[in-house]
């Protein structure tokens, strides 16, 4: 079936959607109407409709969505029905702790690899990985078919690092270090800045204080 071209925005809202469709489906749910849905996800009705007409709606009118279906093709539309290889480069702080976080897997990202400079680090493991040294990369990405690699090195590092493993194959980078990475158009690179959610967050927090201050 030829797709057209979805939003960014819509796509950035799909991730959230196929979460509570998962509780609902595992609090045994089987259909919502938009309306519902609108409720519990505190968006409005238009909005989910207009977002899920895009790939076709999944639903009929007055009928609501099937959960299950809908949880299942936007799984498919954002390609959790197939497993994906993922590496992490740089396995201080961060690295480890995005390695140790076991849920990714059940959503098909599958940690095949580890890799660091530091010398102290080689042959530790974390949840049975063991950290490899950079010299072991290229031929690692070339015989597990690593598709993403997840960037959390220190920035004056990222974007040299970045070029050398686009040059040994891998396709996406989640970029977790705080630097814009300029690469081929090919190359999907998604940033990830826990420090302007943070911000988000000052923001509102801000406002609401300054509100409830005038009352
Ligand atoms: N995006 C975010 O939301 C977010 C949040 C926290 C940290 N960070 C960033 O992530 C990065 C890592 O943070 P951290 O606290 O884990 O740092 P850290 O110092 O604990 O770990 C960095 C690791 O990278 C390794 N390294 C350095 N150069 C390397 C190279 N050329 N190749 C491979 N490995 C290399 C180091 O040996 C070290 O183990 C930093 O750039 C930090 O600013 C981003």
């Amino acid at each position: 079936m030829e797709r057209k071209e979805i939003s960014q925005a819509v796509i950035g809202r799909l991730p959230r959607y196929y979460r509570y469709l998962g509780e609902l489906m595992e609090g045994g749910v089987e259909r919502i109407s938009s309306n519902d849905l609108s409720k519990r996800m505190r968006v409005t009705a238009s909005q989910i409709r207009q977002d899920l007409n895009n790939f076709g709606g999944f639903g009929q009118q007055g009928y609501g969505y099937n959960v299950k279906y809908l949880y299942t093709e936007i799984g498919k539309i954002l390609g959790l029905d197939k497993n994906h290889n993922i590496i992490i480069i740089g396995v201080g702080n961060l690295g480890q702790a995005l390695a140790n976080y076991a849920a990714f897997e059940s959503r098909g990202f599958i940690l095949k690899g580890l890799f660091d400079v530091n010398p102290r680090l080689e042959g530790v493991a974390v949840r049975g990985v063991p950290i490899r040294m950079m010299d072991e990369l290229k031929d690692f990405v070339i015989n597990n078919d690593i598709e993403i690699a997840a960037l959390t090195i220190p920035k004056s590092k990222a974007i040299e690092v970045a070029a050398m493993l686009v040059e040994n194959g891998v396709k996406a980078i989640w970029n977790f270090a705080h630097t814009d990475l300029s690469l081929p158009e090919d190359v999907i690179v998604e940033n990830v800045h826990l420090s302007e959610s943070l911000m988000k967050l000052s923001y509102n927090v801000t406002r609401y204080r300054e509100e409830h201050e005038e009352e």
